[in-house]
């Protein structure tokens, strides 16, 4: 599949979540390129709908890139409670455990997903996964970075300091850390190795999120359009 017809596909599922929201809303913005179109389908509808919705950012890209769609944002700390968040996701797994932070995002998409009400999970097919087996994100205090890397050899994982693509060195996330890579394999019980990994000296979050499934639907984009799953 080119990249543009993946786009197209990942457009479609996030155009088709935007359509969940509705007047008075307070939503939840995802990080990444298929919150991307769910957030500028949200804008489109607030002008044409004249509809009154505030958005809850999970990165400073989604923030920037919902100011620039007409979007009002507000912080977590002013609505800890929100209607309905609209996120990507790395990888999907039959129960709905999820791995994401593919944008290093990982731990504010966690806050927010804590607080939601409902989540939509916007993704293409190629995200859908019987069983979750993608690298792991994982976000680090950088002066810890070391000692992260020898405890998550301990639970058997080998680690990877992300780097930039248009910057040397670590990619530091929006709240100051680094991030790394951790390949499990397969993960046989992601709700573990989640609870393991967050417990670990010097880990922020990491990008297994296991707890929200009860609250999740999936959107699966596709090229003649959109495929509901629900649990
Ligand atoms: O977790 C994320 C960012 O931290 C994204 O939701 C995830 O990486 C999916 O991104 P995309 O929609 O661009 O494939």
């Amino acid at each position: 599949m080119s990249k543009q017809d993946n786009l197209d596909i990942k457009r479609v599922a996030g155009v088709a979540a935007a359509e969940e929201v509705q007047d008075g809303m307070v939503v939840g913005l995802g990080t990444g390129s298929t919150a991307h179109y769910a957030i500028l389908r949200i804008g489109e509808r607030i002008r044409a709908e004249g509809l009154s919705v505030v958005g809850i950012p999970t990165s400073y890209q989604s923030a920037m890139r919902a100011r620039a769609a007409g979007i009002r944002v507000a912080d977590l700390a002013d609505y800890p409670e929100i209607d309905l968040t609209i996120d990507g996701a790395d990888q999907v797994d039959a129960a709905f455990n999820l791995i994401k932070g593919g944008g290093a995002a990982h731990t504010r998409e966690k806050c927010v997903a804590m607080a939601s009400k409902r989540i939509i999970t916007v993704v293409d097919p190629s995200k859908l996964s019987e069983h979750l087996n993608v690298p792991v994100p994982v976000e680090v205090v950088p002066y810890a970075a070391t000692l992260v890397e020898k405890q998550i050899e301990a639970l058997g994982g080998r680690s990877v300091l992300r780097e930039g693509v248009k910057k040397d060195g670590p990619v530091i996330t929006d709240n100051g850390n680094f991030v790394f890579d951790c390949d499990f394999g397969t993960i046989a019980d992601p709700a573990g190795l989640e609870a393991r990994l967050n417990a670990l000296t010097g880990v922020l979050t990491c990008g297994i999120f296991t707890e929200f499934a009860e609250k999740i639907c999936v959107l699966v984009g596709e090229s003649k359009g959109c495929r509901t799953l629900t649990r």
